[in-house]
């Protein structure tokens, strides 16, 4: 072996995993739109609506995860992530009513009605078609590379700051109630991202291997980027028109 294709260390292949937050969505001209006040209330019900299609999503691509695992330890922690979104009522009787109805009282409180969120009528084609991606992703490939495709949760607990930080002073309509989500994202994110990173930093062991894992994480920031994209061109930015909507369709 070359010197060249040598493995990095774990924190040599960690920091470069962490590098690719650059082309995060925080950095989006939509998100920035959205994260600085720039934002009509059209575009934030507009991305509300549609980035529910990306929370419906989350726990189908981990039941994908957890069917292709068979790593018992592994799926004791993985299981957490869906009752995080899909809720739970355990027997002893406590429950938590779970990140997707959190999202629809975000819906809610930015003017939206329940249905409209959940019948999916605002979202668009690019959406759809980016969030489908990313669950065919983990319904076919192994599910340690799935694993490290959630990475980009590294860098999103500073994307729901900026949102809390930020949203309460631009947008004083929003009921506060609205942002619950973004606050339990944070903790949640973050315990999320420690297991999944263990994972990858174990797994990807070969240089080749921990390139492939960069691959991998591009695939989901384009997923994430390309969501923005969409969104950018329906709903338009500070200096670019929104699209008419698409016609409907006829059946
Ligand atoms: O609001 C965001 O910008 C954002 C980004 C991401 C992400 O980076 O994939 C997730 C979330 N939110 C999120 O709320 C969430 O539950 C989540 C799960 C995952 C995943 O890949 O398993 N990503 C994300």
């Amino acid at each position: 072996m070359t010197l060249d294709n040598h493995p990095w260390s774990r924190e040599e292949f960690e920091k470069r995993l962490r590098e690719q937050g650059q082309a995060y969505h925080i950095h989006h001209p939509f998100n920035v739109m959205l994260n600085t006040g720039k934002a009509t209330p059209e575009q934030i019900r507009g991305w509300v609506a549609n980035r529910f299609s990306y929370q419906l999503a989350i726990p189908i691509k981990d039941a994908a995860v957890m069917s292709n695992c068979d790593d018992r330890a592994v799926r004791r922690e993985w299981v957490q992530r869906m009752l995080d979104h899909d809720g739970y009522d355990d027997l002893n009787g406590a429950s938590d009513e779970g990140g997707i109805e959190a999202w629809i009282r975000l819906g809610t409180a930015v003017g939206l009605s329940r249905e409209e969120i959940t019948d999916l009528r605002h979202v668009t084609p690019g959406v759809r078609f980016a969030v489908d991606a990313y669950v065919q992703f983990a319904r076919t490939q192994p599910w340690q590379e799935s694993v490290c495709a959630s990475l980009t949760e590294l860098f999103a607990p500073a994307i729901h700051k900026q949102r809390l930080a930020t949203w309460p002073e631009h947008y004083p309509w929003i009921e506060s109630e609205g942002l619950m989500y973004f606050r339990n994202r944070v903790t949640q994110a973050r315990r999320d991202v420690e297991h999944g990173l263990a994972i990858t930093l174990d797994f990807f062991k070969t240089r080749e291997q921990q390139l492939r894992a960069l691959d991998i994480l591009n695939f989901k920031l384009d997923v994430l980027w390309q969501m923005n994209d969409a969104m950018a061109v329906r709903y338009g930015l500070p200096d670019q028109p929104a699209a008419p909507e698409r016609p409907a369709s006829v059946r």
